[in-house]
C-alpha cells in the first residue's frame, strides 16, 4: 500500500518562484524513501506539502490515504515530523521538552525510555536545550517526532548540523524506526545518507524529479565509464570508437550505455594494433556519479543536450585505418 503519494504536485510561492514543478512519487508502507538534491532543489517545499503545512498550487498529495491539509486533524496524530529547523525552546531542559511533546499527543511513548533510545538519558536529560550540541539537538527533535508513535515519519535533513558520529547515531535511529514498521520520507543533500538509508530515492533538480527508483535502478540508467591511456604513437583521431570519447592529454574517457560493445571494440582495436592500454578501467556508474551527473552536469543536458562537459566526438571504427600515427 502507498502510504505517501504525490501526483504531479506543484508549489508556487507568492514571490512567483515555482519551487515544485510537477513532482510525482509514492512511498510504500514500511519503506524509507529519500528526496535527494542540492540546496534549492525543492525538497523542503515538497515535504511541507505532505506535512500539511501548505496546499499545493497544483496536483494532489495524500498521506495514509488522506489529504494532509484538509484532513489534518486525522493525519497529524499518525505522523511524526522533524523540521529542518526544529525551533526548540532554548531554556527548557531535554526532559522538559520531551515531556511537553508527550503532553501534546494521545498515546505518548514513555519519555524515559525514548530518551534512553536517543542517547539523552541520565545527566543529559537535565541539560538546557541551548547547551546541547548540534547532534544532540537533532536527536531530541527526532525523539519529539517519535513520541506519538507515528506510522509515518517526515525527516527534513535529519542530520543537518551533526558530525560524522552524530550522523551515524541518527541513521541508527531511522533504521530502528523502519524495523518497527514506520514509513519514512526524508530529505537530504548527502548522497551517503540516501545510500545508507533509502530503499528507494528520487533525485530532485530544479523542482523536478530527475531520476527515481532503487539506488541500483538509478545507477543502471546512467552511462558506464571506460578509461585508459592512449598508447604512444596513437593519435586521438584514430580511436576506433563509434561512441563519443573525451581526451584529456593522453587520458581517454568514454561514456556509454553499451559497455560490453564499446569495451569489445576497444579491446579488439588494441589487439589489432598490438598495443597495451595502460590504466584500462571500465565500470558501471556509481550512485555518486549518477547524482553528480544528474544534479550538476545534468544542467548542461537541459541547456544543450550535450550530456557532459568537455566531450569531443570521435567517430569511425575499423574503417579509419590502422590508427597508428606516422
Ligand atoms: N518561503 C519561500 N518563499 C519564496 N521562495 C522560497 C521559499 N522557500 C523556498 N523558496 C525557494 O524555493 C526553491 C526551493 O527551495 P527548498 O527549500 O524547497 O529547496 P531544498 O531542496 O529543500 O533546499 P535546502 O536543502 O537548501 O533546504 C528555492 O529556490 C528557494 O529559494
Amino acid at each position: 500500500m502507498d502510504v505517501i503519494e504525490a501526483v504531479d504536485v506543484r508549489r508556487r510561492y507568492g514571490t512567483g518562484c515555482e519551487a515544485v514543478r510537477g513532482v510525482s512519487f509514492a512511498v510504500r508502507e514500511g519503506e524509507v524513501y529519500a528526496l535527494l538534491g542540492a540546496h534549492g532543489a525543492g525538497k523542503t517545499s515538497t515535504v511541507e506539502l505532505l506535512e500539511g503545512l501548505a496546499r499545493p498550487s497544483g496536483g494532489r498529495v495524500r498521506v495514509l490515504g488522506l489529504d494532509p491539509r484538509a484532513e489534518r486533524a486525522r493525519v497529524r496524530p499518525r505522523t511524526g515530523v522533524l523540521l529542518q529547523d526544529g525551533g526548540l525552546a532554548a531554556e527548557l531542559t531535554v526532559a522538559e521538552t520531551l515531556r511537553m511533546g508527550a503532553g501534546c499527543v494521545s498515546r505518548p511513548r514513555a519519555t524515559d525510555e525514548l530518551l534512553e533510545r536517543v542517547g539523552l538519558a541520565g545527566p543529559r536529560a537535565d541539560v538546557r536545550v541551548k547547551l546541547l550540541s548540534g547532534a544532540e539537538r537533532r536527536r531530541l527533535e527526532l525523539a519529539l517526532a517519535l513520541v506519538g508513535r507515528p506510522e509515518v515519519l517526515f525527516l527534513d535533513e535529519p542530520t543537518a548540523g551533526t558530525d560524522a558520529e552524530g550522523r551515524r547515531e541518527i541513521w541508527r535511529l531511522v533504521r530502528e524506526s523502519r524495523a518497527a514498521g514506520t514509513t519514512v520520507l526524508l530529505t537530504t543533500h548527502h548522497l551517503a545518507e540516501a545510500e545508507e538509508l533509502a530503499d528507494r530515492l528520487a533525485i530532485m533538480r530544479g523542482g523536478r524529479i530527475a531520476a527515481a527508483g532503487t539506488p541500483e535502478e538509478v545507477t543502471a540508467a546512467r552511462p558506464s565509464r571506460i578509461r585508459f591511456t592512449l598508447p604512444d604513437g596513437v593519435a586521438p583521431a584514430h580511436l576506433p570508437l563509434s561512441v563519443p570519447a573525451a581526451v584529456d592529454g593522453r587520458r581517454v574517457e568514454i561514456r556509454t550505455e553499451r559497455m560490453q560493445e564499446a569495451l569489445t571494440e576497444i579491446l579488439l582495436w588494441a589487439r589489432a594494433l598490438d598495443v597495451t592500454l595502460d590504466g584500462l578501467d571500465a565500470r558501471a556508474a556509481s550512485l555518486e556519479e549518477a547524482f553528480l551527473d544528474l544534479v550538476y552536469a545534468g544542467a548542461a543536458d537541459d541547456r544543450d543536450g550535450e550530456g557532459w562537459p568537455g566531450r569531443t566526438g570521435y567517430g569511425g571504427g575499423y574503417g579509419n585505418g590502422p590508427g597508428v600515427s606516422a
